[in-house]
Protein backbone atom coordinates (compact mmCIF):
# COMPACT_ATOMS: atom_id res chain seq x y z
CA UNK A 1 0.00 0.00 0.00
CA UNK A 2 0.93 3.36 -0.73
CA UNK A 3 0.59 6.66 1.52
CA UNK A 4 1.17 10.32 0.30
CA UNK A 5 1.71 12.09 3.84
CA UNK A 6 1.30 15.74 4.25
CA UNK A 7 2.30 18.12 7.26
CA UNK A 8 2.78 22.05 7.10
CA UNK A 9 4.59 23.17 9.87
CA UNK A 10 4.95 26.75 10.85
CA UNK A 11 8.35 27.04 8.70
CA UNK A 12 8.26 24.04 6.78
CA UNK A 13 6.30 21.80 4.75
CA UNK A 14 6.96 17.66 4.72
CA UNK A 15 6.15 15.69 2.38
CA UNK A 16 6.61 12.34 2.32
CA UNK A 17 6.22 8.74 0.61
CA UNK A 18 5.06 5.48 2.61
CA UNK A 19 5.09 2.01 0.52
CA UNK A 20 3.44 -0.06 3.56
CA UNK A 21 5.75 0.82 6.65
CA UNK A 22 8.69 2.11 5.12
CA UNK A 23 9.55 5.58 3.96
CA UNK A 24 10.51 5.70 0.27
CA UNK A 25 10.63 9.71 0.22
CA UNK A 26 10.57 12.35 2.34
CA UNK A 27 11.30 16.17 1.14
CA UNK A 28 10.78 19.40 3.10
CA UNK A 29 10.22 22.62 2.04
CA UNK A 30 11.33 25.26 4.04
CA UNK A 31 9.58 28.83 4.18
CA UNK A 32 11.35 31.90 4.74
CA UNK A 33 9.42 34.48 6.78
CA UNK A 34 9.51 37.08 4.15
CA UNK A 35 7.66 34.44 1.91
CA UNK A 36 5.20 33.55 4.18
CA UNK A 37 4.57 37.31 5.02
CA UNK A 38 3.02 37.57 1.30
CA UNK A 39 0.35 35.81 2.79
CA UNK A 40 -2.37 37.76 4.76
CA UNK A 41 -4.50 34.91 6.36
CA UNK A 42 -3.57 31.08 6.69
CA UNK A 43 -5.58 30.05 4.04
CA UNK A 44 -3.25 32.24 1.71
CA UNK A 45 -0.66 30.17 2.23
CA UNK A 46 -2.60 27.44 0.80
CA UNK A 47 -1.29 27.67 -3.23
CA UNK A 48 2.72 27.98 -1.78
CA UNK A 49 2.30 24.80 0.47
CA UNK A 50 -0.15 22.75 -2.45
CA UNK A 51 2.97 24.20 -4.67
CA UNK A 52 5.42 22.27 -2.60
CA UNK A 53 3.43 18.56 -2.41
CA UNK A 54 3.05 18.63 -6.71
CA UNK A 55 6.69 19.27 -6.29
CA UNK A 56 7.32 16.69 -4.24
CA UNK A 57 5.31 14.11 -5.95
CA UNK A 58 6.70 15.03 -9.76
CA UNK A 59 10.35 14.56 -8.30
CA UNK A 60 8.91 11.33 -6.76
CA UNK A 61 7.56 10.64 -10.39
CA UNK A 62 3.97 9.97 -9.02
CA UNK A 63 0.33 10.96 -9.11
CA UNK A 64 -2.26 11.45 -6.94
CA UNK A 65 -4.09 8.22 -8.21
CA UNK A 66 -1.10 6.08 -7.57
CA UNK A 67 -1.53 6.17 -3.80
CA UNK A 68 -4.30 4.07 -1.92
CA UNK A 69 -4.26 7.06 0.74
CA UNK A 70 -3.30 10.20 2.33
CA UNK A 71 -2.74 11.01 5.55
CA UNK A 72 -2.91 14.97 6.18
CA UNK A 73 -1.80 16.38 9.86
CA UNK A 74 -4.98 17.09 11.84
CA UNK A 75 -5.84 20.71 12.77
CA UNK A 76 -7.67 22.47 15.61
CA UNK A 77 -10.85 21.06 15.44
CA UNK A 78 -13.25 21.14 18.42
CA UNK A 79 -12.17 18.20 21.65
CA UNK A 80 -11.87 14.71 19.99
CA UNK A 81 -11.11 11.32 20.57
CA UNK A 82 -7.68 9.97 19.72
CA UNK A 83 -7.35 8.28 16.72
CA UNK A 84 -7.91 8.65 12.59
CA UNK A 85 -10.53 9.87 11.42
CA UNK A 86 -11.80 9.90 7.76
CA UNK A 87 -11.26 13.63 6.15
CA UNK A 88 -14.44 14.56 5.04
CA UNK A 89 -16.18 17.68 3.17
CA UNK A 90 -17.45 18.80 6.75
CA UNK A 91 -14.00 18.56 8.75
CA UNK A 92 -12.16 20.66 5.91
CA UNK A 93 -15.24 23.46 5.46
CA UNK A 94 -14.92 23.99 9.89
CA UNK A 95 -10.37 24.18 9.23
CA UNK A 96 -11.34 26.65 6.58
CA UNK A 97 -14.31 28.88 8.01
CA UNK A 98 -14.99 27.89 11.59
CA UNK A 99 -11.43 26.73 13.25
CA UNK A 100 -10.96 29.35 16.66
CA UNK A 101 -6.89 28.85 16.48
CA UNK A 102 -5.57 29.97 12.91
CA UNK A 103 -2.53 26.87 12.99
CA UNK A 104 -0.43 25.89 10.61
CA UNK A 105 -1.80 22.35 10.77
CA UNK A 106 -5.65 23.31 9.72
CA UNK A 107 -3.96 23.73 6.40
CA UNK A 108 -3.42 20.06 5.37
CA UNK A 109 -6.54 18.31 5.53
CA UNK A 110 -7.96 21.65 2.95
CA UNK A 111 -5.08 20.85 0.44
CA UNK A 112 -5.13 16.89 0.92
CA UNK A 113 -8.91 16.69 0.42
CA UNK A 114 -8.51 19.23 -2.90
CA UNK A 115 -5.56 17.54 -4.10
CA UNK A 116 -7.65 13.37 -3.72
CA UNK A 117 -10.68 15.36 -5.25
CA UNK A 118 -12.88 12.20 -4.24
CA UNK A 119 -10.11 9.73 -6.14
CA UNK A 120 -7.93 8.67 -3.03
CA UNK A 121 -9.41 8.72 0.70
CA UNK A 122 -8.22 11.03 2.89
CA UNK A 123 -7.51 10.60 6.74
CA UNK A 124 -6.33 12.48 9.79
CA UNK A 125 -4.68 10.67 12.48
CA UNK A 126 -4.33 12.46 16.50
CA UNK A 127 -5.05 16.16 15.69
CA UNK A 128 -3.37 19.21 17.94
CA UNK A 129 -7.26 18.84 19.46
CA UNK A 130 -6.66 15.56 20.84
CA UNK A 131 -8.92 15.53 24.09
CA UNK A 132 -8.76 12.76 26.86
CA UNK A 133 -7.99 14.82 29.91
CA UNK A 134 -9.90 13.73 33.02
CA UNK A 135 -12.42 16.32 35.01
CA UNK A 136 -10.33 17.34 36.91
CA UNK A 137 -7.87 18.77 35.02
CA UNK A 138 -10.21 20.97 33.47
CA UNK A 139 -10.16 23.48 35.82
CA UNK A 140 -8.39 26.72 35.87
CA UNK A 141 -9.95 28.55 38.59
CA UNK A 142 -12.95 30.62 37.31
CA UNK A 143 -16.06 29.00 35.70
CA UNK A 144 -15.67 31.20 32.83
CA UNK A 145 -11.99 29.96 31.63
CA UNK A 146 -11.85 25.79 30.99
CA UNK A 147 -8.47 24.24 30.13
CA UNK A 148 -8.00 23.04 26.79
CA UNK A 149 -6.35 20.13 25.75
CA UNK A 150 -3.99 21.02 22.44
CA UNK A 151 -0.92 19.74 22.66
CA UNK A 152 1.67 17.88 20.40
CA UNK A 153 -0.90 15.26 20.36
CA UNK A 154 0.78 12.97 17.10
CA UNK A 155 4.23 12.94 18.67
CA UNK A 156 3.37 11.79 22.27
CA UNK A 157 1.58 9.03 21.19
CA UNK A 158 3.92 7.38 18.87
CA UNK A 159 6.79 7.87 20.85
CA UNK A 160 4.60 6.50 23.65
CA UNK A 161 3.79 3.10 21.46
CA UNK A 162 7.70 2.93 20.76
CA UNK A 163 8.33 3.02 24.75
CA UNK A 164 5.61 0.64 25.14
CA UNK A 165 7.01 -1.81 22.60
CA UNK A 166 10.64 -1.50 24.16
CA UNK A 167 8.98 -2.67 27.60
CA UNK A 168 6.91 -4.90 25.68
CA UNK A 169 3.72 -3.44 27.05
CA UNK A 170 1.11 -2.34 25.05
CA UNK A 171 0.39 1.34 24.43
CA UNK A 172 -3.11 0.74 27.09
CA UNK A 173 -0.39 -0.46 29.16
CA UNK A 174 1.59 2.51 29.86
CA UNK A 175 1.74 5.11 32.23
CA UNK A 176 3.95 7.63 30.99
CA UNK A 177 5.22 11.51 31.01
CA UNK A 178 6.04 12.66 27.75
CA UNK A 179 7.99 15.71 27.55
CA UNK A 180 7.34 17.36 22.90
CA UNK A 181 10.56 20.08 23.53
CA UNK A 182 9.97 22.10 20.18
CA UNK A 183 9.51 25.15 19.31
CA UNK A 184 6.70 24.64 21.85
CA UNK A 185 6.53 22.35 24.60
CA UNK A 186 3.60 20.01 25.56
CA UNK A 187 3.95 17.90 28.94
CA UNK A 188 1.88 15.27 29.15
CA UNK A 189 0.54 12.75 31.63
CA UNK A 190 -0.14 9.64 29.75
CA UNK A 191 -2.10 7.03 31.58
CA UNK A 192 -3.02 3.44 30.32
CA UNK A 193 -2.13 5.06 26.87
CA UNK A 194 -4.26 8.29 27.06
CA UNK A 195 -3.42 11.98 27.73
CA UNK A 196 -5.06 12.77 30.59
CA UNK A 197 -3.40 16.13 31.49
CA UNK A 198 -1.31 18.11 29.43
CA UNK A 199 -0.16 21.92 29.65
CA UNK A 200 -1.76 23.69 26.67
CA UNK A 201 0.97 24.40 24.66
CA UNK A 202 0.39 27.90 23.52
CA UNK A 203 -0.76 29.26 26.78
CA UNK A 204 0.68 27.03 29.42
CA UNK A 205 3.92 24.84 31.20
CA UNK A 206 6.81 25.82 30.46
CA UNK A 207 8.58 28.32 28.56
CA UNK A 208 10.01 27.51 25.48
CA UNK A 209 11.95 28.64 22.35
CA UNK A 210 9.29 31.20 21.02
CA UNK A 211 6.59 31.11 23.56
CA UNK A 212 6.32 32.10 26.71
CA UNK A 213 4.06 29.45 28.60
CA UNK A 214 1.94 30.11 31.80
CA UNK A 215 2.38 34.20 33.03
CA UNK A 216 1.60 35.48 36.67
CA UNK A 217 -1.69 36.51 35.81
CA UNK A 218 -1.66 39.86 37.50
CA UNK A 219 1.37 41.43 35.48
CA UNK A 220 -0.34 40.00 32.39
CA UNK A 221 -3.17 42.12 32.89
CA UNK A 222 -1.57 44.73 33.71
CA UNK A 223 0.31 44.59 30.25
CA UNK A 224 -3.09 44.18 28.18
CA UNK A 225 -4.58 47.40 30.38
CA UNK A 226 -0.84 49.42 30.00
CA UNK A 227 -1.68 51.21 26.69
CA UNK A 228 1.18 50.14 25.09
CA UNK A 229 0.61 47.04 22.80
CA UNK A 230 -2.29 46.18 20.49
CA UNK A 231 -3.98 42.65 21.33
CA UNK A 232 -1.97 41.25 17.92
CA UNK A 233 0.92 42.49 19.57
CA UNK A 234 0.75 40.68 22.84
CA UNK A 235 0.02 37.42 21.47
CA UNK A 236 2.51 37.58 19.39
CA UNK A 237 4.89 38.49 22.17
CA UNK A 238 3.48 35.62 24.06
CA UNK A 239 3.21 32.76 21.33
CA UNK A 240 5.95 33.42 18.58
CA UNK A 241 8.42 36.13 20.59
CA UNK A 242 8.83 34.74 23.97
CA UNK A 243 10.90 32.71 25.66
CA UNK A 244 14.21 31.92 24.24
CA UNK A 245 13.57 34.59 21.71
CA UNK A 246 12.50 37.24 24.50
CA UNK A 247 16.01 36.36 26.25
CA UNK A 248 18.16 35.66 24.08
CA UNK A 249 16.92 36.65 20.56
CA UNK A 250 17.27 33.45 18.99
CA UNK A 251 14.85 30.58 19.18
CA UNK A 252 17.76 28.00 18.61
CA UNK A 253 18.99 26.49 21.72
CA UNK A 254 22.36 25.57 19.44
CA UNK A 255 22.77 29.54 19.33
CA UNK A 256 21.39 29.51 23.30
CA UNK A 257 23.80 27.10 24.43
CA UNK A 258 27.12 28.32 22.75
CA UNK A 259 26.38 31.66 23.90
CA UNK A 260 25.78 30.19 27.21
CA UNK A 261 29.63 29.05 26.87
CA UNK A 262 30.77 32.70 27.08
CA UNK A 263 27.50 34.34 28.70
CA UNK A 264 26.38 33.92 32.35
CA UNK A 265 23.59 35.31 31.42
CA UNK A 266 22.85 33.11 28.47
CA UNK A 267 23.50 29.97 30.79
CA UNK A 268 20.90 30.79 33.27
CA UNK A 269 18.50 31.16 30.88
CA UNK A 270 19.18 27.85 29.40
CA UNK A 271 18.86 26.24 33.05
CA UNK A 272 15.60 28.00 33.63
CA UNK A 273 14.17 26.58 30.79
CA UNK A 274 15.18 23.02 31.84
CA UNK A 275 14.00 23.94 35.33
CA UNK A 276 10.63 25.03 34.11
CA UNK A 277 10.84 21.61 32.25
CA UNK A 278 11.14 19.92 35.31
CA UNK A 279 8.83 21.10 37.35
CA UNK A 280 6.32 20.28 34.67
CA UNK A 281 7.37 16.63 34.83
CA UNK A 282 7.56 16.45 38.15
CA UNK A 283 4.03 17.83 38.84
CA UNK A 284 2.91 15.29 35.89
CA UNK A 285 4.42 12.47 37.66
CA UNK A 286 1.95 13.39 40.67
CA UNK A 287 -1.00 13.34 38.38
CA UNK A 288 0.30 9.48 38.10
CA UNK A 289 0.52 9.15 41.58
CA UNK A 290 3.86 8.35 40.95
CA UNK A 291 2.89 5.42 38.40
CA UNK A 292 5.60 5.86 36.29
CA UNK A 293 7.29 3.56 33.66
CA UNK A 294 8.66 5.86 31.92
CA UNK A 295 9.47 9.43 31.04
CA UNK A 296 9.87 10.56 27.68
CA UNK A 297 11.95 13.20 26.43
CA UNK A 298 11.44 14.19 22.61
CA UNK A 299 11.12 16.68 20.66
CA UNK A 300 13.81 19.17 18.59
CA UNK A 301 15.81 20.32 21.84
CA UNK A 302 16.13 16.48 23.42
CA UNK A 303 19.21 16.18 20.55
CA UNK A 304 20.79 18.21 22.96
CA UNK A 305 22.91 16.40 25.31
CA UNK A 306 23.64 18.90 27.93
CA UNK A 307 20.28 20.42 27.67
CA UNK A 308 18.67 16.74 28.23
CA UNK A 309 21.28 16.21 31.14
CA UNK A 310 19.84 19.73 32.64
CA UNK A 311 16.65 17.97 32.94
CA UNK A 312 17.31 14.09 34.01
CA UNK A 313 19.34 15.97 37.31
CA UNK A 314 16.10 17.20 38.64
CA UNK A 315 13.63 13.87 37.49
CA UNK A 316 16.34 11.14 37.43
CA UNK A 317 14.74 9.93 40.73
CA UNK A 318 10.96 9.49 39.75
CA UNK A 319 11.08 6.88 37.00
CA UNK A 320 13.35 5.75 33.89
CA UNK A 321 14.13 8.21 31.15
CA UNK A 322 13.50 7.39 27.64
CA UNK A 323 15.39 9.74 25.04
CA UNK A 324 13.46 9.93 21.56
CA UNK A 325 15.15 12.85 20.10
CA UNK A 326 13.15 15.17 17.01
CA UNK A 327 9.61 14.04 15.77
CA UNK A 328 8.17 11.42 14.31
CA UNK A 329 4.86 12.61 13.27
CA UNK A 330 5.18 12.04 9.29
CA UNK A 331 5.67 8.12 10.29
CA UNK A 332 2.42 8.45 13.02
CA UNK A 333 0.68 9.84 10.15
CA UNK A 334 1.52 6.97 7.80
CA UNK A 335 1.22 4.32 10.15
CA UNK A 336 -2.40 5.48 11.61
CA UNK A 337 -3.52 5.72 8.25
CA UNK A 338 -1.80 2.32 7.71
CA UNK A 339 -3.74 0.97 10.31
CA UNK A 340 -7.08 1.87 9.18
CA UNK A 341 -6.37 0.53 5.56
CA UNK A 342 -5.43 -2.90 6.98
CA UNK A 343 -8.52 -2.65 8.99
CA UNK A 344 -6.21 -2.99 12.35
CA UNK A 345 -8.32 0.21 13.23
CA UNK A 346 -11.67 1.08 12.57
CA UNK A 347 -11.44 5.03 11.24
CA UNK A 348 -13.44 7.17 13.13
CA UNK A 349 -15.96 9.66 11.37
CA UNK A 350 -15.89 13.30 13.00
CA UNK A 351 -19.19 13.86 13.73
CA UNK A 352 -19.07 17.90 13.39
CA UNK A 353 -18.55 21.09 15.68
CA UNK A 354 -21.77 20.06 17.77
CA UNK A 355 -21.28 16.23 17.69
N1 LIG B 1 20.78 19.06 17.37
C1 LIG B 1 20.15 19.93 18.14
N2 LIG B 1 20.69 20.34 19.31
C2 LIG B 1 20.06 21.23 20.09
N3 LIG B 1 18.87 21.77 19.80
C3 LIG B 1 18.29 21.42 18.66
C4 LIG B 1 18.88 20.47 17.76
N4 LIG B 1 18.03 20.32 16.73
C5 LIG B 1 16.97 21.14 16.95
N5 LIG B 1 17.13 21.78 18.11
C6 LIG B 1 16.24 22.78 18.72
O1 LIG B 1 14.91 22.30 18.80
C7 LIG B 1 14.01 23.40 18.70
C8 LIG B 1 13.00 23.11 17.61
O2 LIG B 1 12.45 21.84 17.80
P1 LIG B 1 11.51 21.18 16.69
O3 LIG B 1 12.22 21.14 15.40
O4 LIG B 1 10.95 19.93 17.29
O5 LIG B 1 10.37 22.30 16.65
P2 LIG B 1 9.28 22.62 15.57
O6 LIG B 1 8.93 21.38 14.80
O7 LIG B 1 9.65 23.84 14.81
O8 LIG B 1 8.10 23.03 16.53
P3 LIG B 1 7.10 22.11 17.33
O9 LIG B 1 7.85 20.91 17.81
O10 LIG B 1 6.62 23.00 18.44
O11 LIG B 1 6.00 21.75 16.35
C9 LIG B 1 14.83 24.62 18.37
O12 LIG B 1 15.07 25.37 19.52
C10 LIG B 1 16.11 24.01 17.84
O13 LIG B 1 17.19 24.87 18.02
C1 LIG C 1 -0.65 23.78 20.07
C2 LIG C 1 0.19 22.51 20.05
C3 LIG C 1 0.83 22.16 18.78
C4 LIG C 1 1.87 23.14 18.35
O1 LIG C 1 2.37 23.91 19.15
O2 LIG C 1 2.23 23.13 17.18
Amino acid sequence: MKVLVINPGSTSTKVAIYENERCIFLETYEHSPEELAKCETLMDQEPLRRNCILSALEKAGFKIEDFDAIAARGGILPPLESGTYVVDERMVNYLKHESPVKHVSNLACVIAYELANGKVPVYTTDPVSVDEMVPEARFSGIPEIERKSLSHALNIKIVCRKVATELSKALEELNAVVAHLGGGISIAAVEKGKIIDVNNANDEGPFSPERTGELPVGDVVRMCFSGKYTKDELKKKFVGRGGLVAYLGTNDLRKALEMAKKDRNALLVVKAMAYQIAKEIGGMCAVLKGKVDAIILTGGMAHSNEFVEMIKEHVYKFAPIFVLPGEFEMEALALGTLRVMKGEEKAKIWGGPNG
